[in-house]
């Protein structure tokens, strides 16, 4: 070992005293000579006391500004070599933190701008190693260029785009790279990936996916960029894995993957053959576990948890959990512990994802004798939301265990409900699609028009005429019936508010009264607070205010503008869609509910919510919705509602004595508190009407109109804008149109069969109406760039100004490098969405004397400043000229 250390030393010490002056062929000896060193732990040590990494991070800084230079091939060398160091170092978890303290980690992201593949793959790795430990990854989230991340993972060469993949996926649990994601709209260049069957690279971006979700904002971007059938697609491939012989020897080597992608394919001939398929089935496994954790998470937002559970998620998932057997799946008992590993790690995460989605009320229905009773039981005795996967364990171990008799009841529930995304029946022109749920007088259910419409779905509610809580049974033709269908019809034709659900019709099929209404793509109230029991989640208050102002305007309109009484406001009559949209339904139906001649008595449930004087069978006006209001607001702060008891007796006997527990004012705004107060007093003459409601909440509710009408202005400038271009494009089009164009050819339409002529049997047309413009994208980088140039242009200062010499130096930074246009694209997209990242500026030596013109510094200034800052000085510089008037 001293003969070997001994050698060392002179190594080292040329390294670290001038390694830069020596010639080229001694620096890369040098290199390789360390790189061989530093294969072993205890030289290393040596390397990192002996001050060796702050050298090799700078050389790393020196690699980067010089690389425009490099020309001969040792000079890569001597950069790929830094690399190696870098990335030995790395690998170990005792000196990471020497090599973040050292700022190689910046160095290392300037790097992946270099337009040189192995520097680049070089750079990638370190980092990967960087980010696997624990603190350095936190670093690494603070300063990581997740523009050129995606930028490699959309255009690069496989191997950089899965090594970037990997960057991403290590550090996309932590806020600074979710923001920077949401910035750059990261998403839909992630989600792009899913083309193809690149198992091994969308491992990776399954998993950033996975991480990225757990932000609430990116599940809302993973859904509006058209995630969901994404993800649900690469589970809908046909996996139908066939069972392979591996000969023993080979399935040693099947630990690790290789960079081949074959499909499976049972006549295999060589063993080699056998062997990547073996390992392209454990990277496909793989692949669709880390699909299962995004799932999961989406699963996390009650909306999408509803919208994945109708595509078919279950169906889908099921057939990742059900047990090796027969035709369904290998049997695998006999391949390579790490093809058995990848299988049992999919069933977890897909049972997993599977009790998520069945933690929401309204999904269970797709769980409907799915598995044996005896495995349901296990399924359900792991709680809601319940990440810790070895919780699953149990119910993986019971699958695998599974009877045939069992099995054959899962296989035909599996099939049914495949047959469930059929309609489920027709009714008075269309077709029924899904049940959204049910209530006291019967079930809504999903409907499309008809066949051929392609007019958007309806919901229907349809109430059997001989339920008892309509009182005596009904006929077809009986008064009560005509009385509930001109209600209806009053309510379809009078009440039009956004938030009070629209009507469209009302008819008797087969003893059963429908009602056809908009649909409402969302959750009941009820529904959204039973999720967030589960999840044990509590209304923010902001949120609570906003279901309340919008209970205020629905209530408003109906009381005041339409005097029209909804008798019936509960959790189940208020839905919530995207963005918390506020949507109340159920009119005409409520009168009879709690007329005297109905058999309420039986369910404790429908008093819930009932006012006093309805309760006391006396006369009730409008003030009824109030109190129920205040038990839906009282129901939103503590998760329960005021009024609760399983007698009916005691029940009504609280609502009518309003004895309930306060709220405390500790947890909400006095206001609050004192609207929910007001809305429960027992005496109705004494309850507020709701326009003074509204006034106790008149801060909030100005504040909403504000908002709106902003918005509004927003959106009609939107629409002016969007007519304009119409307008101009049609006139574009209009003048291309050929000379001897038939006359008789509609107006907005034009041919752009270039060979068309009058009188020929065949043209392509297409509605200017169809075509846009496409913004151009660059405009915006470009005009960043002539700010910064137009600004660099003018006369210098009379008296020196820092923050003109920070734009000088910034300026000349950008083009000193010599990086490229992506370089500078990426420098301006952080300009202009005000990146917070840090960037130090620098005087270099040779722009000094020009610079100092600007601010007299001393020798070699550095100072840290933000792209944010940097923007508000262009800004504020701009402000001060003739800039904008022009
Ligand atoms: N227009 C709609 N669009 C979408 N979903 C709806 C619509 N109307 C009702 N639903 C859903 O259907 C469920 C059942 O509604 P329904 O009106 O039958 O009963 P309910 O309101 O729960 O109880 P009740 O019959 O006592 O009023 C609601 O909880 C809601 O989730």
């Amino acid at each position: 070992m001293n003969s070997k250390h001994n050698m060392l030393i002179p190594v080292l010490r040329k390294f670290v005293d001038n390694f830069l002056e020596e010639s080229l062929e001694t620096r890369v000896s040098v290199i390789l000579s360390l790189s061989n060193f530093l294969k072993e732990t205890k030289f290393q040590k040596i390397f990192v006391e002996s001050e060796g990494v702050f050298k090799l991070t700078e050389f790393l800084d020196w690699g980067f500004d010089s690389y425009s230079l490099l020309v001969e091939n040792q000079n890569r060398q001597i950069i790929n070599g830094l690399l190696t160091l870098c990335q030995r170092l790395a690998s170990n978890e005792s000196y990471r933190s020497s090599l973040i303290a050292a700022k190689s980690h910046e160095k290392l992201f300037k790097m992946l701008y270099v337009p040189d593949v192995d520097i680049l793959k070089g750079a990638l790795y370190c980092l990967i190693s960087l980010a696997e430990g624990t603190a350095s990854k936190l670093v690494l989230a603070e300063t990581c260029h997740v523009n050129q991340v995606l930028h490699i993972i959309e255009h690069y060469d496989p191997l950089s785009r899965k090594l970037a993949a990997s960057v991403l996926r290590l550090l996309s649990g932590c806020q600074n790279v979710q923001d920077l994601v949401i910035l750059f709209n990261g998403i839909p260049v992630l989600l792009s990936q899913f083309e193809g069957e690149n198992y091994r690279l969308q491992w990776h971006i399954a998993w950033s996916l996975a991480q990225l979700a757990m932000e609430p904002k990116l599940r809302t971007q993973i859904y509006r960029k058209g995630g969901l059938p994404i993800l649900l697609g690469v589970l809908r491939l046909d996996h139908s894995i066939k069972m392979i012989k591996i000969p023993e020897k080979l399935k040693k080597e099947a630990v690790t993957p290789v960079s081949k992608n074959e499909h499976i394919c049972s006549t295999l001939t060589s063993s080699e053959e056998q062997l990547a398929s073996l390992l392209a089935l454990k990277a496909e496994m793989l692949c669709i576990s880390a699909i299962c954790a995004t799932l999961t998470e989406l699963t996390y937002d009650d909306q999408l948890s509803c919208k994945l559970a109708q595509e078919e998620a279950v169906y889908l998932l099921i057939q990742h959990v059900v047990p090796p057997s027969g035709d369904i799946l290998p049997d695998l008992t006999d391949e390579p512990q790490a093809v058995q590993e990848a299988f049992s790690n999919l069933q977890l995460l897909a049972l997993r994802a599977m009790r998520f989605l069945f933690s929401l009320e309204r999904n269970r229905r797709w769980f409907h004798r799915l598995f044996p009773p005896a495995i349901f039981e296990t399924f359900i005795s792991v709680n809601h939301y319940k990440r810790d996967l070895s919780l699953y364990r149990c119910c993986v171990d019971r699958l695998n265990n599974i009877t045939a008799e069992e099995l054959k009841t899962v296989s035909l529930a599996v099939d049914n409900l495949n047959k469930q995304r059929c309609p489920l029946f027709k009714v008075g022109g269309y077709l029924v699609l899904d049940l959204l749920g049910s209530g006291a007088f019967g079930s809504v259910f999903k409907v499309q028009p008809s066949e051929e419409s392609t007019a958007s779905y309806l919901a229907v509610k349809e109430v059997s005429l001989h339920h008892p809580w309509l009182g005596r049974a009904l006929t077809e033709n009986s008064a009560s019936v005509g009385e509930i269908v001109s209600e209806v019809n009053i309510a379809r034709e009078q009440l039009r508010h956004p938030n009070i659900v629209q009507y469209q019709k009302v008819f008797i099929e087969n003893e059963k009264l429908y009602i056809v209404m908009d649909l409402i793509e969302g959750l009941s109230l009820n529904e959204v607070i039973n999720s967030m029991k589960e999840k044990e989640e509590t209304f923010l208050e902001e949120r609570i205010w906003k279901v309340l102002i919008q209970l205020i305007q629905g209530l408003h309109y109906l009381h005041v503008d339409k005097h029209v009484i909804h008798r019936d406001l509960t959790p189940n009559n208020i839905l919530l869609g995207d963005r918390d949209r506020l949507t109340i339904t159920d009119f005409g139906l409520a009168r009879r509910k709690f007329s005297r001649e109905s058999n309420v008595t039986s369910v404790v449930g429908t008093m819930l919510y009932c006012c006093p004087e309805i309760v006391q069978h006396k006369p009730y006006g409008e003030r009824a919705d109030i109190w129920s209001l205040g038990c839906v607001i009282y129901l939103l702060c503590t998760l329960h509602p005021p009024f609760w008891s399983q007698n009916l007796l005691a029940l009504a006997s609280k609502i009518v004595k309003g004895q309930y527990d306060p709220i405390s004012s500790s947890q909400f705004c006095d206001k609050l508190v004192n609207i929910i107060e007001s809305c429960l007093i027992v005496d109705s003459d004494r309850r507020p009407d709701i326009s003074t409601v509204a006034s106790l909440a008149a801060s909030q509710l100005v504040a909403t109109i504000d908002t709106l009408s902003t918005e509004q202005r927003i959106l009609e400038r939107k629409l002016q804008l969007e007519k304009e271009k119409r307008k101009s494009l049609k006139d574009k089009v209009k003048k291309q149109v050929p000379l001897n164009f038939p006359q008789s050819h509609p107006t907005d339409s034009f041919p752009l069969n270039k060979h068309a002529k009058a009188g020929s049997s065949f043209s392509l047309s297409l509605s200017p109406r169809k075509l846009q413009e496409t913004k151009d994208p660059v405009l915006p980088l470009f005009q960043q760039l002539h700010k910064l140039i137009y600004i660099s242009q003018l006369p210098p200062p009379e008296t020196p100004c820092h923050h003109r010499w920070m734009l000088q130096v910034y300026t000349r930074m950008l083009f000193a490098n010599n990086l490229g246009t992506l370089y500078l694209k990426t420098e301006m997209s952080k300009l202009m969405h005000l990146s917070k990242e840090n960037i130090q500026l620098k005087t270099c030596p040779k722009y000094k004397e020009q610079i100092e013109l600007f601010s007299p510094l001393e020798e070699d200034s550095v100072i840290t400043t933000t792209y944010e800052e940097l923007h508000h000085m262009i800004e504020a510089l701009l402000l001060e000229t003739e800039y904008y008037q022009c």
